[in-house]
């Protein structure tokens, strides 16, 4: 059984078909990418996976269970965690903190007990530190533990959004475009990180604009043109497919990172 199966994905906004019965399955411990020109349906994906967005049609199920007709914080619950386009990140706090956010689906007690300060509580807060330290380490980010997120480079913040998903421990993680204003040297370090997530068993489902990126870290590729499935295969036979070359790729195509 696939991780995630998604089978006649169907959203309009208005007039606009932005996803059009749309089907893919993402296996375990796998880099799934998902590509398309600017407007193709990527992002819209993405809400639908992440409970923000109810399809008109079809179906998405994950390890067996649908996620249409949940709610955001019930499908992170499930195991799916996101990063964002933009980043979202609390600045006025340390990494550490932004991290712990990412905890509080793993841990149980309600906001009576938190306000007095329950010994349960103390626990949780313990257990959700060392989860937390736990995921900027496994991101290469124990030097900014303790530093606030305000004074962070963007490369370094788009990582810690990474380790607060983590520390949520997902099955599946939906990166959007985690390669997105970083320059070369933090665009192979993301690469490297993508590839450690996908070793641990967690799936990635990766959207992404970085072609060579893309080519050298998915294990499959989807490409979606129009809100519609145009190809899908190995990274090689997207690379080779003259649909993807001419419709997204417009004839040229840049593989280098
Ligand atoms: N909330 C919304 N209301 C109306 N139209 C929307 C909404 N969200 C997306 N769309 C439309 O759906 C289509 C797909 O947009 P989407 O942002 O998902 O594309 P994308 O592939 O993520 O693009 P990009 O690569 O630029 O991020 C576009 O035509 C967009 O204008």
């Amino acid at each position: 059984m696939a991780l995630l199966d998604v089978k006649d994905l169907t959203i309009s906004f208005g007039g606009v078909t932005a996803i059009a019965d749309l089907h893919f399955e993402v296996p375990e411990s796998q880099v799934y990418a998902v590509i398309g020109p600017n407007g193709a349906g990527k992002t819209t994906l993405f809400n639908m996976l992440s409970g923000i967005y109810k399809p008109n049609e079809g179906s998405i199920r994950f390890q067996g269970k649908e996620i249409v007709g949940r709610r955001p914080h019930q499908v992170a619950k499930m195991g799916v965690s996101r990063t964002f386009q933009n980043l979202q990140m609390f600045f006025n706090m340390s990494v550490l903190d932004n991290v712990k956010v990412g905890c509080h689906l793993r841990t149980h007690s309600h906001l009576w007990s938190a306000a007095l300060r329950l010994p349960n509580i103390l626990k949780e807060e313990r257990q959700s530190q060392a989860w937390a330290r736990e995921a900027l380490i496994f991101c290469g980010l124990e030097a900014y533990i303790d530093q606030p997120a305000d004074a962070l480079p963007y490369g370094v913040l788009k990582r810690v959004e990474i380790a607060r998903a983590l520390a949520a421990q997902p099955k599946l993680l939906l990166m959007d475009e985690p390669a997105a204003g970083l320059n070369d040297t933090e665009t192979v370090e993301m690469r490297e990180l993508i590839r450690r997530i996908s070793k641990t068993g967690i799936s990635v489902l990766l959207v992404e604009h970085n072609m060579g990126l893309v080519m050298q870290v998915s294990d499959r590729i989807l490409v979606i043109d129009y809100g519609s499935r145009l190809a899908e295969g190995l990274p090689e036979e997207i690379q080779n497919n003259p649909k993807v070359i001419e419709a997204y790729l417009g004839g040229e195509v840049q593989y280098a990172v």
